[in-house]
């Protein structure tokens, strides 16, 4: 879906509405994007979430960097944040996500059985900043595509409950939290995933900044993808960036090179990368 621009009556909304529906759940799925863990999560999660029980769910593992995720998933588990990565767009993960729903959810399990209560049903919704995949896990725990009817003004639409063929139920609707926009680096990192709207950075900056890693990490590939040769490397990456143009025909259309280069990484071209660092912990 595509991502909008946030205003202050948009973030007041959005955390009415994710607020209003978390008391209706026994979980909550705080979606991530694999490649950004700590850039794509929203801290109000903390606030509103209080005292709900909640899964961390690192998504689009397959375009981030394999040990980084797992130090990620380590360093959340070491916090007490239960955490799982999943590709949802291939349908990889989707069982861990259950599995670790009921390991979470063991003790009120537990609790409703003692009370009688034979088929427990647990009540979960997908959380999350603009485009980690809400919508994509959704359709995958239900097993089938779930028509998304989006803010149409004037239509108020009564939230359903999903079945997932599990003993899981599902809100329909994901509850949108906005990106962190503070931090220029953060945003930088959230345009180069594509979590910030195209026309909201300039292209030249988050290509400058992939750029950095790129030629740090798989200069061969940079080489090869973009026609420099290892003396262009040397280069300052503005002139560097200059020097790709050329050689692509793109002429003075840095611009152009730009998104090249966003698109390429967005789309794993380069490699898997994992662009926030795994934080150090005890
Ligand atoms: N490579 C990869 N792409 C994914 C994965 N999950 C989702 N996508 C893609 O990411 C894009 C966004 O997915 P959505 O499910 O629409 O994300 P969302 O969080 O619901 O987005 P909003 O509706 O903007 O909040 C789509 O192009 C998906 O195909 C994944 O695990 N791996």
């Amino acid at each position: 879906m595509a991502t909008i621009q946030w205003y202050p009556g948009h973030m007041a909304k959005a955390r009415r509405q994710v607020t209003e529906a978390l008391t209706k759940v026994d979980i909550i799925y705080e979606i991530v994007d694999a490649r950004v863990p700590e850039s794509s999560r929203n801290p109000l999660l903390d606030e509103i979430g209080q005292g709900k029980k909640r899964l961390l769910v690192l998504n689009k593992a397959d375009l981030a960097n394999p040990a980084a995720t797992q130090g990620f998933i380590e360093y959340y588990q070491a916090q007490g944040l239960p955490a799982v990565a999943i590709d949802a767009q291939h349908t990889k993960g989707i069982q861990r996500i259950i599995a670790e729903t009921h390991t979470v959810l063991a003790d009120y399990i537990d609790r409703q059985k003692t009370k009688g209560v034979r088929n427990v049903l647990l009540r979960a919704m997908c959380v999350g900043v603009p485009n980690v995949g809400k919508s994509t896990i959704l359709n995958r725990l239900a097993g089938r595509n779930i028509a998304q009817t989006g803010n149409t003004p004037g239509v108020t639409r009564a939230q359903q409950w999903i079945k997932t063929g599990e003993d899981i139920s599902l809100l329909d609707t994901p509850g949108i939290l906005w990106p962190k926009f503070e931090d220029p680096l953060v945003g930088k990192k959230l345009a180069l995933t594509g979590g910030i709207k195209d026309t909201l950075f300039h292209a030249d900056d988050v290509a400058l900044f992939a750029l950095e890693t790129l030629v740090a990490q798989v200069p061969d590939e940079v080489k090869h993808l973009y026609r420099v040769t290892d003396a262009d490397l040397q280069q300052d990456l503005p002139d560097l960036l200059m020097t790709m143009t050329a050689r692509l025909g793109f002429k003075d259309d840095y611009d152009r090179t730009s998104w090249v280069i966003i698109n390429d990484v967005r789309k794993g071209k380069l490699g898997r990368f994992t662009w926030d660092a795994v934080p150090q912990h005890a």
